[in-house]
């Protein structure tokens, strides 16, 4: 794998290598059984197939047709461009692949589902580096949010910033029920603000009124509030997770593909289409934005406000 990173990642900074319509068509991810039709349980036990990078570990259950992805990027699951990179290879390689269906995208590190954009990624870097991470992180989002896969996390630990966006741009979201875990869009607590395409997954979740205030206030929710303001659909015990994720999955998968598929693309396509039409002015709205000094200043003092918590 480590071969092919460099390569996507080539890919990845240049617009319209990885189109969208590159993945099978909507009706095309055809239903390999009828929907609802239980499978033969030999099949559910035997059919497991895992690959791996270093920072994402995928496990493809083929009898289900549904697959894992669990991030696993020490310390604290931060969205650096390497791992942007090979969260784009897995995904990629899970939507051309008609017996998978539906991903569910976990944590494989304890307490912490993803602490968001790496932020080292954001601080003295060069015009170039910039522009490429903006692009992978326009990646992973137009990835998953346009995915034809039914699409769950879960969130088995905190998840601020990027790890929430992650987690809004799926299909369903299923928390760990722990009062210490919490999630939002924290970005103006950095100083920073929260792109047009951040804050649109989020009104389409929550509704314009919870959005506005939670993202002025750069809230981080706990679980329960949360699940009362509806940006996670259901709290479980953390044992329970990856059993509610998949039944979860198999009962959107009772439905007929392409009625699925194609519902999910009326309802985010507008979305979607926004920030296709407007990849690069984002970017470069991004490098402006994060290369002014007081932005830069902002950054360092939340790396360090981190730094001494910790001490
Ligand atoms: C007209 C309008 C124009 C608008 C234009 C807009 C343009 C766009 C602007 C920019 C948009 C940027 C959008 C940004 C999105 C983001 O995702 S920013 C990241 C936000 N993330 C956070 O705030 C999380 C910060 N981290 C934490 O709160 C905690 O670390 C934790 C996740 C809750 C875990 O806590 P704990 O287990 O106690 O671990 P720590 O000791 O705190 O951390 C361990 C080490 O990890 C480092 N670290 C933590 N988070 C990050 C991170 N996100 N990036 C990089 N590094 C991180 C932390 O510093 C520790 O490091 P060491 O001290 O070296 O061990």
């Amino acid at each position: 794998m480590a071969a092919v990173a460099p390569t996507l990642a080539r890919r990845i900074a240049r617009p319209g290598m990885l189109p969208l319509c590159s993945r099978p068509q909507a009706w095309g991810r055809a239903a390999r059984q009828s929907p609802g039709l239980p499978r033969a349980p030999s099949l559910l036990l035997t059919q497991r197939r895992a690959f791996s990078n270093n920072k994402i570990l995928v496990e493809l259950d083929e009898g289900s047709g549904i697959a894992t992805m669990k991030l696993k990027s020490p310390p604290v699951n931060s969205l650096s461009l390497d791992f942007l990179t090979e969260f784009c290879i897995s995904l990629e390689k899970l939507e051309n692949n008609r017996g998978c269906r539906g991903v569910i995208f976990t944590s494989a590190i304890p307490k912490i589902f993803s602490s968001g954009l790496d932020i080292t990624e954001m601080c003295r870097k060069s015009t170039e580096h910039y522009a490429e991470f903006w692009r992978a992180v326009q990646e992973m989002w137009l990835r998953v949010y346009g995915s034809n896969m039914v699409t769950v996390a879960a969130i088995n630990g905190s998840s601020p910033a990027g790890g929430c966006l992650l987690a809004l741009s799926c299909d369903y979201r299923i928390m760990a029920e722990n009062p210490k875990f919490s999630i939002g869009l924290n970005e103006a607590q950095l100083g920073i603000v929260a792109p047009f395409w951040f804050k649109d997954t989020f009104v389409n979740v929550v509704g314009h009124r919870v959005a506005e205030r939670s993202l002025q206030l750069g809230c981080l929710h706990s679980a329960p509030e949360a699940l009362r303001i509806g940006l996670v659909d259901e709290l479980v015990p953390e044992e329970k997770l990856q059993d509610k994720a998949a039944a979860v999955i198999a009962q959107w998968l009772a439905l007929p593909d392409h009625a699925r598929q194609l519902t999910k693309s009326m309802m985010r396509k507008l979305v979607l289409d926004r920030l296709v039409a407007h990849r690069e002015e984002d970017i470069q709205n991004f490098i402006s934005f994060i290369t002014k000094e007081s932005i830069q200043k902002s950054l360092h003092m939340y790396m360090e406000m981190l730094k001494k918590k910790k001490g």
